[in-house]
């Protein structure tokens, strides 16, 4: 998971302090120590630590902390704000032009994930807001840049204009934005050229594309694995081109989170998507709360329960969340849920947006290898009714049974049987931190 170390060591030292009736200036101190070297760490720009950690430590030893019944915790909840606000706030949302078709512009450096993160983002407009897309291939450069969006484009069922690689983008731009008039089109991305470093040849095209297609929307993709570098390429962008927003792409490998820290402080410009894995639904709206709840292991319960939304029908979503709610979760609904679930990303990745997953021992053992999928259904198929009802019931011989029905051995039915405890031990947390709360889902210090 991205964030990993950043989220272990602020994780660390946030349990520290946590349960404390009196903070200190010293404690407080020390605990900013500890914050700044996790956030240098996690290769966040040094003068965006400098400010966050002079910004956190005034308020922490200020009234609203000090004076507080619960001091631990509000320091906490102090460095939940900031850690929002210098991801940029609120949620910032995508343009809607009041004379469609709306146009985006998509730019940045080769192999940041432009081609695809164009194909994805058409994808959520159309499943999520019910828009109608046209993407536009105006990278005439890339040998194979055109042809990529035209297989993304039928993987989506989704039209590409595109005018091969002899017409000037410009006139590609002019030519689309005429056709999505024409064919009512309400969003068109323009997929731009990339290059392998800024050069002014480029900017010069970008430059009168932007020009043509006055979009409402110029989105940097920039990818995050490249930490202070992506930094780096989006202040050059907007400066040179003006950026309305950032994609930061591939935030689904080990990036260590410094370029999602510190690109909305030193450019000023929102992040509004974040790109979480190679396939076309893997693109997700960035909220700076909820990726501050996950970096402090509050969880992100809301955006597990939009993907329910979002990838698995409504009625079955509500039961889902009912049943992780009361913790009443059985094999059977397991098994019916696994192939829904799968829908919405890797497994380990939803278990991450559980509160308190990340301190969870069990954690590590509830990866679940894409692979192992077909065994865990064969396994719980085997199962005898009570069996999935009760697996408390499972002896030696019951489980040697159902691992040669399964084709599978006793040691993974083992496993399963562990995975599954351990899954319904964190919803029994997830459950009891929500404790008394009537209205929606709330966590301590949100
Ligand atoms: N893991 C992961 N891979 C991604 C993500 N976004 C894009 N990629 C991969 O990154 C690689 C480069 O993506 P492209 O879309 O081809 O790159 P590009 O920026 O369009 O390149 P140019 O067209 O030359 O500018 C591809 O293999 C993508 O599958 C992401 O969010 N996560």
């Amino acid at each position: 998971m991205a964030f990993e170390g950043l989220a272990d060591r602020l994780q660390n030292t946030m349990a520290k302090i946590r349960g404390k009736g009196k903070v200190s200036e010293a404690d407080v101190k020390e605990m900013m120590r500890e914050v700044r070297l996790a956030l240098l760490e996690a290769d966040v720009n040094f003068k965006v630590v400098k400010d966050f950690i002079k910004r956190v430590s005034e308020r922490a030893v200020g009234q609203e902390v000090m004076k507080s019944l619960t001091p631990g915790q509000q320091v906490i909840k102090v460095v939940k704000e900031e850690l929002t606000d210098l991801m940029g706030g609120e949620q910032s949302k995508i343009a809607v032009s009041n004379k469609p078709p709306t146009v985006i512009m998509m730019v940045g450096l080769q192999g940041a994930g432009k081609t695809t993160t164009s194909g994805k983002l058409a994808n959520l407009l159309r499943k999520k807001y019910n828009r109608k897309p046209l993407l536009v291939a105006a990278d005439i450069y890339r040998p194979a840049a055109i042809k990529q969006l035209e297989t993304l484009g039928k993987q989506l069922d989704m039209p590409v204009f595109a005018l091969g690689d002899q017409v000037s983008p410009v006139e590609i731009a002019t030519k689309a934005l005429e056709f999505a008039k024409a064919e009512h089109h309400d969003y068109v991305l323009i997929d731009t050229a990339g290059r392998l470093h800024i050069d002014e040849t480029l900017m010069d095209e970008l430059e009168k594309v932007k020009e043509i297609s006055k979009p409402d929307e110029i989105f940097l993709v920039v990818d995050a694995m490249t930490g202070q570098d992506a930094v780096n390429v989006a202040k050059s962008f907007n400066e040179q081109l003006g950026l309305t927003g950032v994609v930061l792409t591939k935030l689904d490998g080990d990036t260590r989170g410094g370029a999602a820290l510190s690109i909305r402080s030193v450019t000023q410009t929102p992040i509004k998507f974040v790109g979480l894995g190679e396939k076309l639904d893997a693109l997700e709206a960035f909220h700076p709360e909820r990726m501050a709840s996950r970096i402090l292991g509050m969880g992100d319960v809301l955006t597990l329960i939009e993907k329910a939304q979002t990838n698995v029908d409504a009625e079955k979503a509500k039961e889902l969340e009912q049943k992780m709610r009361t913790a009443s979760f059985t094999f059977d609904d397991f098994l019916e849920q696994l192939g829904q679930v799968r829908n919405m990303g890797p497994l380990e990745d939803l278990l991450g947006m559980l509160p308190g997953a990340n301190k969870m021992k069990g954690l590590k053992n509830v990866q679940v290898d894409e692979k192992q999928i077909s065994h865990v259904e064969a396994i719980i198929k085997s199962m005898t009714k009570a069996e999935k009802q009760n697996p408390e019931i499972m002896n030696a011989s019951r489980k040697k049974r159902i691992a040669k029905g399964s084709g599978t051995s006793v040691q993974e039915v083992n496993r399963l049987l562990k995975q599954f405890e351990d899954m319904k031990k964190m919803m029994k947390q997830m459950t009891s931190m929500t404790k008394g709360k009537k209205k929606g889902i709330k966590f301590p210090f949100m």
